[in-house]
């Protein structure tokens, strides 16, 4: 089992609003065994790796509640159009021509952004997620997937429940339990009610959560009205979805009634921001469902509707947003939003719940931020405030993730950057060529 020591580094664990202005880290194997306050005074013998993070912030690795990684190779292709047109004019034509191989470097490349901005943990809706899978358990990040499960054709829709099926059979706790698994059924307007019910039994069946959008758009939620008489939110509850442990993407357009019933639930919120507000969707009533208890982590949604992974973004975004919309400065404060980024986000999957915080016996996905620019002097006020309002993705340096040095000094230690970005570019001659 390898010993890691980080020390001189301050120590943002996001367990309360409090840090330590000095402190130290020690990984055994993939957890963390201490944290501390202060100069580490121990002997260094017996360790395999001593890092000194003097003029470094340590904190846990990001939580990507959302998204669908091998969408970066729709990145910039399908910009500036509503949420219906973008995808039936734009994604899932080119998605039909998208091959397994094709898919497995759409994530490499979206596992390679996210790894280099401080995310260790993604979540996946999409196709061939065995390939996803193989990209997570090669690059040594951390996901959530879910082979993505539509029912507008029975039959299809029948082969597409099946592979979930074998999915969640194959890889749930797979890559030394780095790669999670859940079942995806869509949205309401991809799955009739008799779909959503049978993606409910079987998330019953074989013990694992959901993940789907859900009122994403307002139109999404006026023609669920007009088919069923009631909102997407009533609507999975009826068929017995929220029987099941939930999360939830978007909930943007939802009524106070809804709320409730997510609450009743104890549905998790994906909050995506930029998503939202890049395909016109709207805005989520966060503070809401803060306000109600519910528990709500962020996420970037896929790179065709962000543009990119940057969880950092989000993470402003979040504690900036919610002060405008609801004109309240203090709504979504600092601490808060960093919380929804880390271990807020990691209670949003079902997560163990200790990840996203740095302590004893907690999964090691830590990043490591250099803090020695400009962006974060003063530093005598408030490193959390820093945090989410003014660091960025490329303040990130250091990257670990059950235990494992992933980025080292800016550099992807378990991926090949150069052929990731040569493969992409040969895909995309071909998804788009004329
Ligand atoms: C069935 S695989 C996942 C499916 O989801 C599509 N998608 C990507 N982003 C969004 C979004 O914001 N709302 C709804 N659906 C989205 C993606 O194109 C795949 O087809
Ligand atoms: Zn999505």
């Amino acid at each position: 089992m390898g010993r890691t020591l980080i020390h001189g580094a301050v120590v943002v664990p996001v367990l309360d609003d409090s840090y330590h202005k000095e402190g130290y880290l020690i990984i055994e194997g993939t957890r963390i065994a201490e944290v501390g306050a202060g100069t580490y005074a121990g002997s260094t013998d017996g360790f395999d790796t001593v890092i000194d993070a003097k003029g470094k912030l340590a904190m846990p690795g990001l939580i990507n509640t959302h998204g669908h990684a091998s969408m970066t190779l729709l990145r910039g292709y399908a910009d500036d159009l509503p949420l219906q047109q973008w995808l039936e004019e734009r994604c899932w034509p080119i998605e039909a021509k998208m091959t397994d191989e094709d898919i497995y470097w759409g994530a490499q490349l979206a596992i390679l952004e996210m790894l280099k901005g401080g995310t260790t943990t993604f979540t996946d809706m999409f196709y061939f997620m065995d390939r996803v899978a193989q990209a997570v358990e090669e690059s040594g990040i951390r996901a959530v997937l879910s082979r993505g499960m539509v029912g507008f054709d029975p039959e299809n829709g029948q082969k597409l429940k099946e592979q979930a099926v074998q999915f969640v059979q194959d890889w749930h706790g797979k890559a030394d339990g780095r790669v999670n698994v859940m079942f995806g059924p869509h949205a309401e307007y991809t799955c009739p009610k008799h779909y959503l019910v049978q993606a409910a039994q079987v998330a019953t069946e074989y013990k694992r959560p959901i993940q789907i959008h859900l009122s994403e758009t307002v139109k999404e939620v006026q023609d669920c009205i007009e088919r069923y008489g009631k909102t997407p939110v009533a609507l999975f509850e009826e068929v017995g979805l929220f029987n099941n442990p939930t999360i939830v993407a978007h909930a943007v357009h939802v009524t106070d009634e809804d709320i409730a019933i997510l609450k009743k639930y104890d549905v998790r919120i994906a909050h995506n921001p930029d998503s939202n507000l890049k395909l016109g969707s709207g805005v989520a009533p966060a503070l809401k469902f803060l306000e109600a208890g519910l528990t709500v982590g962020l996420g970037t949604d896929g790179a065709a509707s962000n543009n990119n992974l940057d969880m950092f973004e989000e993470l402003r975004m979040a504690a900036m947003l919610h002060k405008g919309v609801n004109i309240d400065p203090v709504a979504i404060n600092a601490f808060t939003a960093v919380q929804m980024a880390t271990n807020n986000g990691a209670k949003a999957l079902f997560l163990e719940d200790t990840l996203g915080t740095l302590q004893a016996g907690a999964l090691a996905d830590i990043i490591l931020l250099d803090i020695e620019q400009p962006h974060f002097y003063p530093k005598r006020h408030n490193m959390i405030a820093h945090l989410a309002y003014s660091s960025n993705s490329h303040d990130v340096t250091d990257v670990f993730v059950n235990g494992k040095q992933l980025v080292k000094d800016r550099q992807v230690l378990t991926m090949d950057e150069k052929r990731v970005y040569a493969e992409i570019e040969s895909i995309c001659e071909r998804l788009y060529a004329e």
